[in-house]
């Protein structure tokens, strides 16, 4: 049996409770790792290993970093999405009986790291946690740690839907009982979230929600926080209490959707150039930037609500030079709900608090500028603002005005604060002088010029009078303290008294300065919650600002809403796509879906406009339900509860699925839970399979939508057959992207005109593409020739052989022919490049010619 040195000893009983981390293990001014995390963190790390005797016969693996540095190595495990205990000496080795006492005193995961240089604090982290529900429901509790800010909402349907809800708000981590974690385990394997387990019964102390939020997502959020308070052992006072996010009140958006329409992230990198975020994003605040965030993921469905947002931007808007005082002031405004977090968790720093006072000096000015707007709805808006006055007040009080990073060394605590700490500094500070002082004080008061204020380490300060001069001194004020050959040596009370000071002054005035800046921290604490409802506040009018600065800057309109259902965008502009390019090229194009007509059936050729079109109803109404003006000329919308899409492009290769998979899956969920004030936005459903096979499904989907749900449409396809649905379905209206031939080419207009297109141009678009002459002018003949076939086929004669029929007369075939039959028959046309489509079928034509 292996016997373990005490250390190592101690050290695999800590490491037996924190398995699924790396266990930073203290020793002096290293944190250390052994066994297989030392191997694995030095090859994450890039770290050197090396190996140290731990009382059994082999030598155990080690690696090392100093602990001042630290920080960067953690980040790193961190978002590699490992986990990090943190296990510090928790006694002081002088005073420690054999082995120093060690403690884990933090656990630092991918959903609770908050400070870093990876993260970006324009954006929230949340950590989540889930609970499965009766009835294919889960209740998903989420929490930013460094905000404070803690969410709940339902999520209908299976694990998937649970997946890609976490993944839409951008979740690193997300924890789970046990059973859930069975059933998660695979499909999150794929993804960049860390599943973590919490077993543990969380305190009897009730979790803090507002008062709406139901018995069943209580669970939930207990998971949630019985895993932080595991893991950060510190205070979590910031949390706010979880908020109730009730899908009735807000516009849903799937998280399929949130990525085709390229809200937050784009489609192709992920990042926020090209999405609406990016689009509206001209806030002057991290916290203005993480607002707009939520609002464009959870839009309103509240029709007073929404008015409210856009009467606020309509005074703002109006009133350039308010806007532009009130975007300085909150220029100078430091992310308060960050600070918060910091103080709350106790690594707020002088800097932290100076931030804080001066963001708060803000207040009064911000308030003042919303009053003096005579605007009768800023004025009340200025009245949430609150000035908290008592936080603002200690921090003048007790911050310097420029505190140093360091909270040890001094300089963050304020003259005049503390009676005692102004005396530690006068001490070091003047220590120098009033030593001169008694110097000049003492050589008048005897007369003795060579009279001489010394120091020495076993005597402290002394006060030096050569023998000859003795006799000029009162002596009985003095105490001797040392003989020289040609000296005296003596000290006064007094100069102890002040050598005390001046010795210790800098040392002791450090500790005191800490004392009372961790005292003002912590009062701070009392005043977080205030502060947190102002940053809530401020943030709102970044927000708002930012929309009416957007709005102007890009001509957009105040939209109008009704109660209907009726939909109405006059010369309506997609605002990405117009920001992108040439303004004056972009052509608007209107959306009229009426009560008696509104389910559109779109088509026109490839890269007409189609999917462009469709997206720009779609970003309309978001725009309009998140309170912002919208880009046309004229919008009367109706509050819509949900939008559901099905565009292509966003293939969700993570989860495996095939394409024609994932679109029917889509469907379904849009299907199953669209109502009739739901948006269904469906681009070329069905293209994923055969054509009679996608035919046939988009229209059945669309009689389904028509006959059964009611829900405002717009359908594009490539189907032409499907256009005379409008005979049968009232409500369904033919529209289509225009284009022109010209000399043979196609141009487009991307004009939405009413009736359906007549050709689908598919082979100019190719032509268009570069694809060689042979094969375009080969392919128009082929379609000519089907075309033809088509025609006789219905005439019952036919006069050529398909592809396909050929396939029965396979007697009259030669070798040749069954190869490049079977070839085409095999061929997976959706994962072919143009190019290669084209090498084959030059190999084909090759193989042809021989037979
Ligand atoms: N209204 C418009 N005004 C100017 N340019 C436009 C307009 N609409 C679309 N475009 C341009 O045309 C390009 C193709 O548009 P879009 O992707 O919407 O076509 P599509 O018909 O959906 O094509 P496909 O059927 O191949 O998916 C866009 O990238 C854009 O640059």
């Amino acid at each position: 049996m292996t016997t373990y040195t005490p250390m190592i000893q101690q050290y695999l009983q800590v490491k037996a409770e924190y398995e699924d981390a790396f266990l930073f293990f203290r020793l002096g001014d290293f944190y250390e790792m052994f066994f297989n995390d030392a191997i694995e963190a030095s090859n994450i790390l890039e770290i050197t290993l090396t190996s140290r005797d731990g009382g059994s016969a082999d030598r155990i693996p080690m690696c090392g970093i100093p602990y001042h540095s630290a920080e960067g190595y953690i980040e790193t495990l961190v978002q590699k999405g490992h986990k990090v205990a943190i296990c510090e000496q928790t006694e002081d080795p002088r005073v420690a009986k054999g082995i120093v006492r060690r403690e884990v005193v933090k656990v630092i995961t991918p959903g609770t790291i908050t400070e870093g240089k990876t993260i970006d604090a324009n954006a929230n982290h949340f950590i989540g946690a889930a609970d499965q529900l009766e009835d294919d429901r889960y209740a998903l509790a989420y929490v930013d740690l460094a905000t404070g800010e803690g969410k709940v909402e339902f999520v209908s349907g299976d694990e998937r839907t649970l997946i890609a809800e976490i993944e839409a708000l951008g979740m690193k981590e997300i924890v789970v009982r046990e059973r859930l974690h069975i059933t998660l385990n695979e499909g999150m394997a794929k993804r960049d979230i860390v599943l973590s387990m919490e077993n543990g019964e969380g305190e009897n102390s009730p979790i803090a929600t507002e008062s709406e939020v139901p018995d069943e997502m209580k669970e939930a959020c207990e998971i949630l926080i019985t895993y932080l308070k595991r893991t950060q052992k510190s205070s979590l006072d910031h949390l706010r209490p979880f908020e109730y996010i009730q899908k009735t009140d807000k516009l849903s958006i799937d998280a399929n959707s949130m990525r085709n329409l390229e809200l937050i992230k784009s489609i192709r990198n992920g990042s926020k150039e090209g999405t609406l975020f990016w689009l509206l994003d001209e806030t002057a605040t991290a916290m203005g930037a993480r607002k707009l965030r939520i609002w464009i993921h959870q839009p309103l469905a509240d029709k007073t609500a929404i008015e409210d947002r856009l009467e606020l931007v309509s005074d703002l808007i109006e009133d350039y030079f308010l806007r532009e005082e009130l975007k300085m002031s909150l220029k100078e405004v430091y992310d308060l709900e960050r600070l918060s977090g910091r103080i709350s968790m106790g690594n707020a720093s002088g800097r932290d608090l100076a931030q804080l006072r001066n963001s708060l000096r803000c207040i009064p000015n911000l308030k003042n500028a919303l009053f003096q707007s005579g605007h009768e709805r800023l004025q009340s808006f200025s009245e949430r603002l609150d000035t908290c006055e008592e936080a603002l007040k200690l921090l003048e009080a007790s911050v310097a005005e420029n505190p140093p990073l360091s909270v040890k060394e001094g300089g963050i605590i304020k003259d005049g604060f503390n009676e005692r700490l102004d005396q530690y500094r006068d001490a070091s500070r003047n220590g120098k002088e009033w030593l001169a002082g008694l110097e000049r004080d003492e050589r008048e008061r005897t007369g003795i010029k060579s009279l001489k204020i010394g120091y020495n380490r076993i005597f402290g300060y002394y006060i030096e009078i050569t023998k000859s001069n003795i006799h000029l001194a009162d002596l009985t004020r003095y105490e001797r303290k040392q003989t020289l050959a040609n000296a005296e040596r003596y000290i006064t009370a007094e100069l102890k008294e002040k050598e005390d000071l001046i010795l210790n002054a800098e040392a002791e005035g450090q500790d005191l300065e800490y004392t009372l800046f961790c005292n003002v921290r912590d009062e701070m604490k009392d005043h977080i919650r205030r502060v947190q409802r102002l940053a809530s506040v401020l943030s709102e009018l970044d927000v708002l600002l930012s929309f009416a600065t957007v709005s102007e800057k890009y001509r957009y309109v105040r939209p109008q809403f009704h109660d209907g259902r009726a939909l109405e965008i006059k010369n309506g502009r997609h605002p990405v796509v117009e920001k992108m390019m040439d303004q004056s090229l972009y052509v608007p194009n209107s959306c009229i879906l009426a009560d008696d007509a509104n389910m559109l059936l779109i088509t026109g050729p490839n890269m007409s406009g189609k999917s462009t079109f469709m997206r720009q109803v779609a970003l309309t109404v978001i725009m309009a339900q998140i309170g912002c003006y919208v880009p046309c000329e004229f919008a009367k919308l109706p509050v819509t509860d949900q939008i559901f899409t099905r565009i292509g492009a966003a293939d969700d290769l993570a989860s495996g699925q095939s394409t024609f998979m994932m679109e029917m899956m889509e469907s379904r969920h849009a299907i199953a839970n669209a109502t009739e004030k739901s948006l269904l936005l469906f681009d070329e459903i069905g293209r994923g399979t055969s054509t009679y096979d996608g035919m046939s499904l988009a229209q059945a989907m669309m009689e389904f939508i028509h006959d059964e749900i009611g829900a405002n449409t717009l359908f594009s396809t490539h189907y032409h057959e499907l256009t005379k649905l409008d005979e049968d379905l009232d409500r369904l209206v033919n529209v289509h992207v225009a284009a022109m031939e010209r000399e043979g080419r196609v141009v487009f207009l991307h004009k939405v005109m009413a009736g359906a297109a007549d050709k689908s141009y598919g082979i100019h678009v190719a032509q268009l593409a570069g694809l060689p002459d042979s094969i375009v002018i080969r392919a128009k003949e082929l379609l000519d020739n089907f075309e033809s076939k088509q025609t006789a086929v219905n005439e019952t004669s036919a006069t050529q052989l398909s592809f396909f029929d050929m396939h029965d007369e396979s007697d009259l075939m030669t070798d040749n022919d069954k190869t490049v039959l079977d070839a085409l028959e095999k061929t997976d046309l959706l994962n072919l490049t143009p190019m290669q489509a084209m090498h084959l079928i030059m190999d084909w034509q090759k193989e042809l010619k021989k037979s």
